[in-house]
C-alpha cells in the first residue's frame, strides 16, 4: 500500500470542511465546541490537511487507541485501558518537541514544527506498514512484530521501556491440565495464532503429536480469557501484565512464550532514503527522552585518594567528570547512574567517604 493509500483510507479531509462541532483538547482529551476560543486557537495552529501536504513528509506511525477519554465508570465495567501504548507516545512525543494538534476524528495529522506527518493506527498493524517502507518510522510491540512475521524487514531501533508483558499460556487453575505436555493436542485460543502455531508445532513434533491429534489452535480478536470459561478452549495463550484478567478468569499460567515491550521500529530498507537524516534525527531524540527517564545524575565531593574507588561505584556512560575543588586534594565528581540503582550507589559512596551526594533528574538529554 502507498502512503497515499494511506491517506484515503484514514479520511484525511481539510479541516476547514470538517463537520464536526468540536475538537478534542490534545492536553486532557475532552472536547470543545468549535466556536469556543480555545477550540478556535487549536484550528488556526492546525495546518490545513490533504494528500498533497503529506507528500516529502516523514510518516510517524503512533498505536491510536485513546482518541476519547472514557467516564470513569465505564472504565470499572470495560477492563480495556484507553490505550496502553498510546498515552506512553503522547508523552514520548512531546518530550522529543513534536508538536501535534490532532482532530478526534482524524488518524492523521501534521506536525506543527518537523516535516512529518503522525498516523495513528492500530499497535497490530504497525509492523506490515513499516516493513514495507509506507510508513518510515513507527511504535509497537515487540510482540506484533514477531506476529506479524517481519523480523528482518524492520530494525527495532529503540526498546522503549514502556508496555511490557509477556505472551503466557494459561490454562484453568482447578483443572486437569498442569503442563504444556498436557496441553499439547487440545483447543488453545489465542489473538497470536502465528506463535502460538509455532510454539505448538514444536511441542508437537517432540511429543510425535500429528494430524488431527495436533494442538488445535483458534484465532479470536479480544476477550480471549474467556474461552475456557466458555468451554470453547482448553487453554489460552495471551498477554498478561498486572495478572489481574488472568486471575479473575480463574486462570494461571503455565509457560511463558516471550516478554515484551514497546520497541521504535524503521523499514530495514527505507523506501525514501532522502528522509534518512530526519528519521535519524527523531530516533536520537526519543532516545534521549527514554535515556532521560531511565538515568539520573549523581553528583559528590570526594577525596582524589578515594577517586578509584568512587569510580568504580560510578563509571558513567563514558566515564565519570571530575572536576577540582578550590580545597586541596578533594575533587567533585558527576555521573549518570541508572534511576533505579541510584538509593545503592549513594549507600556505597558514603560508605567509602563521599560527601554532598546529590541526585539530580535529567529533563532531556541527547546520549
Ligand atoms: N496488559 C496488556 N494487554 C495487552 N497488551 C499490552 C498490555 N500491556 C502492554 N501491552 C502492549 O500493547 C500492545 C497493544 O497495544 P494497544 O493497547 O494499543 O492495542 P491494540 O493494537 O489496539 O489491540 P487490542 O485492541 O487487542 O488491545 C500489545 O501488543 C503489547 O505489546
Ligand atoms: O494482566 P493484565 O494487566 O490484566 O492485562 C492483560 C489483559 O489485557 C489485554 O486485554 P485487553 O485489555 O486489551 O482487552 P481485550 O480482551 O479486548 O484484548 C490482554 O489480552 C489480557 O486480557
Amino acid at each position: 500500500m502507498s502512503s497515499t493509500a494511506i491517506v484515503t483510507q484514514s479520511r484525511v479531509l481539510s479541516l476547514t470542511s470538517l463537520p464536526e462541532a468540536s475538537i478534542q483538547n490534545p492536553l486532557s482529551g475532552w472536547n470543545i465546541p468549535q466556536d469556543h476560543p480555545i477550540a478556535k486557537t487549536l484550528f488556526k495552529e492546525q495546518p490545513i490537511m490533504n494528500a498533497e501536504s503529506l507528500e516529502g513528509r516523514l510518516l510517524f506511525a503512533i498505536p491510536k487507541k485513546g482518541g476519547i477519554v472514557p467516564f470513569i465508570s465505564l472504565m470499572y465495567v470495560n477492563k480495556s485501558h484507553p490505550g496502553r501504548l498510546y498515552e506512553k507516545c503522547l508523552a514520548l512525543l512531546a518530550g522529543a518537541d513534536i508538536q501535534f494538534r490532532r482532530h478526534h476524528r482524524l488518524d492523521v495529522c501534521l506536525s506543527l514544527n518537523h516535516n512529518l506527518a503522525l498516523i495513528f493506527l492500530p499497535a497490530s498493524d504497525i509492523p506490515s506498514f513499516v516493513a514495507k517502507g509506507d510508513i518510515d518510522l513507527g511504535i509497537t510491540g515487540h510482540d506484533v512484530i514477531l506476529e506479524a512475521k517481519v523480523q528482518g524487514l524492520v530494525d527495532e531501533v529503540l526498546r522503549l521501556g514502556f508496555g511490557k508483558c509477556s505472551l503466557q499460556i494459561q490454562v484453568p487453575e482447578s483443572g486437569p491440565i498442569k503442563t504444556i505436555d498436557d496441553l499439547a493436542g487440545k483447543r488453545v485460543v489465542t489473538s497470536f495464532e502465528v506463535l502460538a502455531g509455532q510454539y505448538f508445532d514444536e511441542v508437537d513434533e517432540r511429543l510425535g503429536l500429528k494430524g488431527d491429534n495436533k494442538t488445535k489452535i483458534e484465532y479470536v480478536g479480544g476477550s480471549v480469557e474467556a474461552a475456557c470459561a466458555l468451554g470453547l478452549a482448553d487453554g489460552i495463550v495471551d498477554l498478561v501484565e498486572s495478572g489481574d484478567t488472568m486471575r479473575a478468569a480463574g486462570l494461571h499460567a503455565i509457560g511463558t512464550l516471550l516478554d515484551t515491550e514497546a520497541v521504535l521500529i524503521r523499514a530495514a530498507t527505507p523506501k525514501r532514503p532522502e528522509l534518512t537524516q530526519l528519521t535519524d534525527l527523531i530516533t536520537k531524540r526519543v532516545a534521549g527522552v527514554i535515556a532521560a527517564e531511565k538515568y539520573v545524575v549523581v553528583q559528590y565531593n570526594i577525596s582524589r585518594d578515594k577517586l578509584v574507588s568512587a569510580t568504580r561505584i560510578t563509571p558513567g556512560r563514558r566515564a565519570p567528570t571530575v572536576s577540582p575543588l578550590e580545597e586541596e586534594n578533594w575533587v567533585a565528581v558527576s555521573s549518570m547512574v541508572e534511576k533505579k540503582n541510584s538509593a545503592t550507589v549513594m549507600d556505597q559512596l558514603v560508605a567509602i567517604g563521599a560527601e554532598d551526594v546529590l541526585v539530580f533528574n535529567l529533563d532531556n538529554c541527547r546520549v
